[in-house]
């Protein structure tokens, strides 16, 4: 039995904050560098190479001496014996000595002595010997030592969030493993008797259950690693049970549904009087929240309609998941834009419409109701509506929080 008031209502900054509060940041681990792909970097890198880690052929040639081929013309080539053959890989050292060209390749070592590479497309290609039918400047097609970093340089800064080309980088100055902040592990729970999992036959009066793989899909797009445990019955004894053999492996618990003033409100009455307190957020959809620590494990219960559980998540714990691994971008982004329609919005809460942005303007999707799923899904943003404000003229400006997603 659900028997707690809920308080006045609080503000969706406030809680934010609260939720922010709950969740401490993930410890740093060592991982190799693949499995590192969308994680922060916890502490600065320096290089211990410099990049190139010496001078470089930048093409396939000939290393020479520029002034030995100044007087090579497209019908008076220079010719120049070739003693020296420089693959990439070669790493012994044969200097160039006057009036001869080592053939080299893409990315093989420059010999001392040269200071120059003619392309192979500039001469006859020979072997032996070598016709050069072009001149070339000093330093053409060399690529310098250090020229794209050098060693000690910090070429990467704590905070840094690891894409493809920051983990090429690690891979190119030798790292095998970077130090990062580990992913959050996030047990979602949905409950709810009226649930049934995907792919089986509903009876009249029973639904699909979604909002957990929903939310296990957002803490994956944001890099964390998701635990589903499919819906627990109305019952306070199973939802207990189902969460007891997780508690002490991961960060939070996110669970969804059974938290508003109905007689079966199996997450209120679970968790009540054990450290996770319920109240009411001046938000729509999302007003009736819980959060606190059960047990030494941080809990965030949702509201159970798709479209509540989905924006409690995002604008409540998201950023706090993303600030625990570290990121320093934890809100998405906001533009101001022309509303498409009139808006209406209760007043003293702020509302979030889904919608889709386009140049400029933002048209609704779909009614403010937090059972339209569809809506949600075939959004890009989501228009925000203060508190302060009751409606929305058509081409009033306004805020929305831009999503991806849908296009
Ligand atoms: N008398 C009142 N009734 C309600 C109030 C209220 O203040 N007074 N608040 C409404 C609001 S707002 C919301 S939001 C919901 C929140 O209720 P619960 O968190 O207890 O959620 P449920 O009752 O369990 O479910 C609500 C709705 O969502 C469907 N649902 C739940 N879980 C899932 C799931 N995992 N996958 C798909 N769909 C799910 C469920 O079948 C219900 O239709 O309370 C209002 N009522
Ligand atoms: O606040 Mo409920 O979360 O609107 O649907």
């Amino acid at each position: 039995m659900a028997n707690t008031p809920l308080s006045a209502p609080i503000s969706v900054a406030d809680y934010r904050a609260r939720v922010a509060a709950l969740i401490p940041p993930t410890p740093v681990t060592l991982r190799p560098v693949l499995d590192c792909v969308g994680l922060v970097l916890a502490e600065d890198l320096p290089s211990p190479v410099s990049l190139p880690p010496f001078d470089n052929s930048a093409m396939d040639g000939y290393a020479v001496r520029a002034e030995d081929v100044a007087d090579a013309e497209r019908h008076a080539a220079v010719a120049l014996p070739v003693p020296v053959d420089i693959p990439a890989g070669r790493t012994d050292i044969v200097p160039l000595l006057p009036h001869t060209a080592h053939r080299i390749m893409t990315g093989a070592p420059v010999p001392p002595g040269a200071d120059a590479v003619v392309r192979v497309e500039d001469t006859d290609g020979g072997e032996q010997r070598v016709a050069v039918r072009a001149p070339v400047a000093p330093g053409t097609h060399i690529r310098r030592t250090g020229e794209d970093v050098t060693e000690g340089d910090t070429v990467l800064r704590a905070g840094t969030v690891l894409g493809a080309p920051q983990l090429g980088l690690a891979a190119a100055i030798g790292l095998a493993e970077l130090p990062v902040r580990r992913p959050v592990r996030v047990l979602v729970l949905s409950t709810g008797s009226e649930l049934v999992a995907p792919g089986n036959p509903l009876l009249h009066g029973q639904i699909y259950e979604s909002n957990s793989l929903m939310l296990a899909a957002a803490v994956r797009e944001i890099g964390g690693e998701p635990i589903v445990l499919r819906f627990v019955p109305d019952d306070v004894e199973a939802f207990h049970a189902t969460i007891a053999e997780h508690i002490d492996h991961v960060d939070l618990l996110i669970t969804s549904g059974g938290v508003s003033a109905g007689a079966y409100e199996v997450v209120k009455d679970a968790l009540t009087g054990q450290g996770v307190d319920f109240v009411r957020v001046a938000v729509q959809p999302g007003g009736p929240q819980g959060s606190g620590v059960f047990k030494g494990l941080p809990v965030v219960t949702l509201p159970g309609n798709p479209v509540s559980a989905a924006l409690s998540f995002e604008l409540f714990v998201r950023p706090a998941l993303l600030a625990a691994m570290g990121h320093e971008v934890i809100r998405r982004p906001r533009v101001r834009v022309r509303s498409a329609a009139e808006l209406r919005s209760p007043s003293a809460r702020r509302q979030y419409r889904r919608g889709h942005v386009e140049d400029g303007v933002v048209t609704p999707v779909g009614g403010p109701g937090s059972h339209l799923l569809a809506s949600f899904a075939a959004s890009n943003c989501l228009i925000e509506v203060p508190e302060n404000a009751e409606v929305i003229a058509e081409g009033d400006l306004v805020d929305v929080l831009l999503l991806g997603g849908a296009t």
